[in-house]
């Protein structure tokens, strides 16, 4: 786990970077501006417990080019969820706050993750752990409102003006990021790469 100092605010950005592309690293600029970060861990999944491995690079491979897109020194690359053997996001957000008293984090994640937020394990604990920062994605602007997680947590939805605090916040507190958006996919990089 990258190391921190107290007072901080962080964002937690996991995937799996299956590749990364350019729309991974615009989602972690965006986030540090809009969230007044002072670092961002990119958290390189072992595996999404929801999705197949078959397509799944190594987790080395996936490491590597993660560190080639996140060219900004606040960004740090990260793989501890593999070794601390989880995958579940419930687990890694427990982990994160009993190892970083002081520091405050906040979870990010594309605007299309909160379709199926609901399926994750544990769900509404993770709502309950850090605040939460949505990014706008194409395909995703307006459908997320119809989701299970923004239906349940309509009341903790915080004004997008206040997301520099949002780190500060008690969860749950979560807010919806526009600014610009990349049509970029790992799905259709890797499909164009069999072609
Ligand atoms: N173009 C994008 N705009 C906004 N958020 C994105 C974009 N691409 C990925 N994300 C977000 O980045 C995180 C990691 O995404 P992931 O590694 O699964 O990339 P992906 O392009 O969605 O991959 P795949 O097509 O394989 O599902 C998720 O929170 C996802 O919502
Ligand atoms: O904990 C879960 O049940 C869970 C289910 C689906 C996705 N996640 C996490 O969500 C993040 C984004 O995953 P992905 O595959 O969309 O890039 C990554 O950190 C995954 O570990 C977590």
């Amino acid at each position: 786990m990258p190391y921190a100092e107290k007072g901080m605010q962080i964002g937690l950005f996991g995937g799996s970077f299956n590749p990364a592309h350019a729309g991974h690293a615009l989602v972690a600029e965006i986030a540090l501006r809009r969230l007044a970060l002072d670092q961002l861990w990119w958290i390189v999944t072992p595996g999404n417990p929801l999705k197949s491995t078959r397509e799944l690079a190594p987790l080395a491979e996936r490491i590597r080019l993660s560190e080639k897109i996140a060219q900004n020194p606040r960004i740090k690359v990260t793989a501890f969820e593999a070794s601390h053997h989880i995958r579940y996001t419930a687990d890694t957000l427990a982990l994160v706050r009993a190892k970083n008293p002081g520091i405050d984090f906040v979870w990010i994640m594309g605007a299309d993750s909160l379709r199926d937020f609901h399926r994750w394990q544990r769900w509404r604990q993770i709502v309950m752990t850090f605040p939460i920062a949505v990014i706008d994605r194409p395909g995703s602007t307006l459908s997320f409102l119809s989701s299970v997680v923004a239906k349940t947590f309509d009341y903790a939805r915080v004004d997008e003006g206040d997301a520099p605090i949002l780190a500060r916040m008690r969860a749950p507190a979560w807010t919806f990021i526009h600014g610009p958006r990349s049509l970029l996919s790992s799905t259709e990089i890797r499909q164009a790469a069999k072609k």
